[in-house]
């Protein structure tokens, strides 16, 4: 493809983008893979230069640009050199009209940069929240030592902090390597892999994963419990669950059912299980403001109207966990977010609503005491941003 060509393949992934995002549609990830599906003579260098450019518009601007186009001349202010791919050849963008109006850069839309200020997270934070993310590895001790995965993939390192964590440093197809396929390693981001640890998942012990979607957690908790015990994976999403036997048994991990729930009747089709959890992991839908070195293109999806009802689904999630803790077993809810709606005062609000449960310290390997739980943040612990706290329930 030629230059101006690339441009303009950019331009049309960034249609796609910004029409999923206004009606909450596919991640940016999924919509390229799409894209170049559709596309067999775009070649690999091809891909990795429009998905570059891609990435940089929508970091470029904190809300959603109105067109693909607008969002490509935004770019080009700082990036002269596409200027030129405007009107020239066949397979680029046409010319640049006078009266054309870039979309405005920005960090993120303005109520949304309000609610950062409001939860502490200053510029320094705010550029690491939107910097590239490292691939991350979660060596499964059911099936390899981290020693020899890290042998046998000397572009690793060992991740501070992070008992299982390997962090890769070269471009690396992961997912098509024998170790991989043998369940020697997940794909984990390091703060996923550190708010896996607030459980105190054990051995033995009965743990209901709420939200479980594909597993992440759950694979990791049952890792830590040496596959003994139970793991119950609920989820409301079938796709998502059906991800996860298929992993667990590449993972050498037994111990889990999967069970689908309807989010109109979930307290019927849990209360076989009421009291008797030692641990309830509510890993939250959230506004995934953590997350955003990954899907940058979250920015847009977000209003002030979809945060509002995430978070009344949050407690909602904590309130039907709770009947399942027995007495002296813990709540522990995570969400990756940095927002303190979803975090601290979510915990605050559930302590109000459940007299004689408390907020436990929690001692992991990173993190910050924020509130009555632990926030990670990407500028401080080169981390995915998360909050987690463990809540017990009176004996
Ligand atoms: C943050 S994701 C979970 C990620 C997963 N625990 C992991 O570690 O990979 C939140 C999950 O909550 C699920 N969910 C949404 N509403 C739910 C509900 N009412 N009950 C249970 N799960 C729900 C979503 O389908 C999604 O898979």
């Amino acid at each position: 493809m030629t230059p101006s060509a690339r441009t303009q393949a950019a331009i049309e992934v960034l249609d796609r983008i910004i029409e999923a995002a206004r009606d909450q549609g596919a991640a940016a990830d999924t919509i390229l893979q799409r894209y170049f599906g559709e596309r067999r003579y775009a070649g690999s260098k091809d891909r990795k230069a429009i998905r570059a450019v891609v990435y940089d518009a929508i970091r470029l601007l904190g809300d959603r640009p109105e067109s693909g186009r607008t969002a490509m001349l935004a770019l080009a202010r700082r990036r002269p050199d596409l200027i030129e791919h405007f009107g020239a050849g066949r397979y680029g963008p046409s010319s640049i009209a006078g009266e054309e109006v870039p979309a405005t850069e920005g960090y993120a839309p303005e109520w949304l940069v309000d609610e950062l200020d409001r939860s502490g997270i200053d510029a320094f934070e705010r550029n690491a929240l939107l910097a590239r993310a490292p691939l991350d590895l979660r060596v499964n001790p059911l099936r390899a030592k981290i020693e020899d995965v890290a042998e046998a993939l000397p572009d690793t390192s060992p991740i501070d902090a992070v008992p299982m964590g390997l962090r890769v440093h070269e471009e690396l197809t992961v997912d098509r390597l024998p170790l991989y396929r043998n369940g020697a390693f997940e794909i984990q981001d390091a703060g996923s892999q550190i708010v896996s640890l607030a459980p105190g998942a054990a051995p033995g012990m009965t743990v209901v994963d709420l939200c479980a979607g594909a597993g992440g957690k759950t694979l990791a908790m049952a890792a830590l419990m040496a596959d003994r015990g139970r793991i119950l994976a609920c989820d409301t999403v079938k796709r998502r669950l059906e991800r996860l036997a298929p992993r667990a048994e590449r993972a050498g991990v037994s111990i889990v059912e999967t069970r689908l729930l309807d989010s109109d009747g979930e307290r019927e089709q849990l209360a076989d299980l009421e009291g008797q959890a030692d641990i309830v992991l509510v890993d939250a839908p959230c506004s995934g403001t953590g997350t955003w070195r990954r899907n940058p293109e979250s920015r847009w999806r977000l209003t002030p109207k979809r945060l509002d009802r995430l978070v009344a689904q949050q407690a909602e999630l904590l309130d039907i966990g709770s009947q399942l803790v027995r007495p002296g077993g813990a709540l522990v809810h995570i969400v990756c977010s940095v927002l303190d709606r979803e975090g601290v005062d979510q915990v605050s609000q559930f302590l109000d609503r459940h007299p004689g449960w408390r907020a436990e310290p929690l001692s992991l390997p990173a993190g910050d005491a924020h509130g009555g739980g632990v926030r990670l943040t990407p500028a401080r612990h080169s981390t995915d941003g998360f909050f987690v706290a463990k809540l017990s329930r009176p004996c």
